[in-house]
């Protein structure tokens, strides 16, 4: 059971009346901004996701110069992380971002270890658009927009910033940490949504609420624990925020390494390595960012709880290519996870 300060974030079957789940969906996009789906292995199957997992720890564990020769380019590739022993504020997670698949095969050089696994990686990254067509397609009819979102994406198998990405976090044992360490800084992601995969047992990530604190989200919130596989935890990024004019909320978050009674959530803790999956779903380049010809989202009015702790909440440029610029621009100015400073 988690405790009392873990997120409420709404658990949503999507197989249930369609016009019963959009309303659901669209209430948690603007409530929480975060939203459990529920996996009884219809989407993507727990087999897909073992097998993704089991792949993301093959890379992990190849050789330092296998991964270094796909340094991260253009977004896509191989981020290690900046080594900065002395000072454990600075632990980053390791990445790797997989760019768009055409017809199977990866656009982008892959680590020999795993180069002959293309099709099953391609095929995890089909599921995970599968499913994300399917949630903006619910998103757009409970905003009776119809297919206004899920047909912005997708139209073509490049062109756009969408990216699988494996993710792993340095175990808490393996450096002096205390519970207010981050691993991932907070920010906000910058597409339409993404689909997070996470292990049992493994803390860490918390969501900005609202009231400006800070609460852990469980991997397997209450009801859910027996479920053939963890819910697929969605977030709303800065695209649909725009998209909506901030009705949906891109929900600032960051991943922590919480110990007993500081933020933890019964049965998860900080020990051993983290890793997690994430699917950055992104509309294609050319998507204007204007607001959607919706009654609700035109008479929509903050509710007055302060200023969204997201700076990207309010809309600045034109098209989701602007936008992803504008935020890798920063993201790689300030981030160590950076061209010149990834090491193995
Ligand atoms: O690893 C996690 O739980 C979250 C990762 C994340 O927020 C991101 O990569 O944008
Ligand atoms: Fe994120």
């Amino acid at each position: 059971m988690a405790p009392s300060t873990a997120a409420a974030i709404p658990i949503i079957d999507l197989a249930g009346d369609q016009a019963d789940v959009a309303r659901q969906l669209v209430a948690a996009a603007q409530d929480h901004g975060f939203i459990y789906i529920r996996n009884l292995g219809d989407d993507v199957t727990p087999r897909d996701i073992d097998q993704a997992f089991a792949l993301s720890r093959k890379l992990f564990d190849a050789p330092a110069e296998e991964k270094q020769k796909c340094a991260i380019q253009n977004n896509r590739g191989w981020a290690g992380m900046h080594v900065e022993a002395l000072d454990p504020k600075n632990q980053k997670a390791r990445a790797f971002n997989f760019g768009e698949f055409v017809d199977g095969r990866a656009q982008q050089p892959l680590p020999s270890s795993i180069a002959n696994e293309e099709q099953l990686l391609s095929a995890f990254a089909d599921s995970c658009r599968r499913l994300c067509h399917k949630i903006l397609s619910l998103l757009g009819q409970g905003l009776d927009v119809g297919d206004f979102f899920s047909s912005a994406h997708f139209v073509r198998q490049s062109g756009s910033g969408t990216i699988l990405r494996f993710l792993r976090y340095p175990s808490a044992e393996s450096t002096a940490h205390s519970s207010q360490d981050i691993r991932a800084g907070a920010h906000s992601d910058y597409g339409s949504i993404t689909l997070l995969f996470r292990l049992k047992g493994q803390a860490g990530l918390e969501i900005l609420k609202k009231d400006s604190t800070w609460a852990p989200v469980p991997v397997c919130p209450p009801g859910t624990d027996t479920d053939p596989s963890p819910p697929i935890l969605v977030n709303i990024g800065d695209l649909l925020s725009y998209w909506t004019n901030g009705l949906f909320r891109s929900t600032v978050h960051r991943v922590v390494f919480p110990t007993a009674g500081s933020g933890s959530v019964d049965g998860e803790s900080s020990s051993g390595t983290r890793y997690s999956i994430a699917f950055f779903c992104h509309p294609e380049d050319s998507s204007r960012l204007e607001p959607v010809p919706s009654q609700r989202v035109q008479r929509y009015v903050p509710d007055g709880d302060g200023p969204d702790q997201n700076p990207y909440s309010q809309r600045q440029v034109l098209t989701a290519r602007e936008h992803l610029e504008m935020r890798l621009k920063e993201s790689y100015a300030t981030s160590l996870v950076s061209e010149e400073a990834t090491s193995a």
